[in-house]
């Protein structure tokens, strides 16, 4: 199964960003983003959340009242706590006893239990962003939108995330949509990674992977044929 998007234009004041675009997201399944800087990845991602309309259109399999998006920066609410902050979401959709359940099951899976009190300025950006990826996981959404999310994180603190993401992910399958600037991230994680042209867009090369993903390492032969395709496509050799 597949969601579409089909004969799409977007213009920024005569900047063509879109012009004929066509795509397929796998259903269940990580789609990952490449493409150079300023070609059109948070734009699109604005677009199928509704955040932003396209000049022309078809979307077809997205309902954005269904739609979790994780933005590059976590976006938490200041005068909230880490619970307040997961809970927040869910505030008029369950009973305050579910509600209880379902923020505790994710703060204990990103491992934030015992900093379920502190509020964002006393947090770290792992932790911040971890709070944010709990948030979206808690939203009981279909598709899952990420635009760079472990961008300026150390390598570590990465890696962690990337490890509770794919744990969150497996609980309950989600589409996800997952822009990103890191080949490595898009080798370890996507079922299926496009890479992105120029403006106006148009889809350079789509790479799929059916290696499982907890085999994958980055040491693996055929992650990294593709790793270096996918630097000759982007072409940065
Ligand atoms: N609100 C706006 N008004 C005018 N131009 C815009 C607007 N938003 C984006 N653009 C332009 O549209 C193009 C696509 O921008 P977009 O942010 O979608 O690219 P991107 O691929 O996400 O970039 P990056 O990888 O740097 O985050 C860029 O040239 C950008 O300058």
């Amino acid at each position: 199964m597949t969601l579409k998007i089909e004969k799409l234009y977007k213009s920024y004041e005569g900047l063509k960003v879109f012009e004929n675009f066509n795509m397929e997201i796998i259903k269940n399944g990580i789609t990952c983003i490449l493409g150079p800087s300023g070609c059109g990845k948070t734009t699109l991602l604005n677009m199928i959340s509704g955040i932003l309309k396209p000049d022309v259109g078809i979307f077809s399999g997205f309902d954005q009242k269904a739609i979790s998006y994780i933005f590059q920066e976590p976006r938490l609410l200041d005068w909230k706590s880490v619970w307040g902050n997961i809970e927040f979401v869910l505030k008029d959709i369950y009973e305050k006893e579910e509600r209880e359940k379902i923020v505790s099951k994710y703060i204990d899976l990103v491992g934030l239990r015992e900093f379920k009190d502190y509020y964002p300025k006393n947090l770290s950006g792992g932790m911040m962003q971890r709070v944010a990826i709990a948030r979206a996981f808690a939203y009981s959404s279909n598709i899952l939108l990420m635009d760079e999310p472990f961008k300026g994180l150390d390598v570590n603190s990465k890696k962690r995330l990337m490890d509770e993401f794919i744990k969150l992910w497996m609980e309950d399958l989600r589409t996800v949509i997952f822009v990103t600037h890191d080949i490595e991230e898009a080798v370890l994680l996507g079922d299926s990674i496009y890479v992105f042209s120029e403006l106006p867009v148009q889809i350079k090369k789509r790479f799929n992977i059916d290696l499982l993903r907890h085999k994958r390492s980055l040491e693996d032969e055929r992650i990294i044929s593709i790793k270096r395709e996918i630097h000759k496509v982007l072409g940065d050799d």
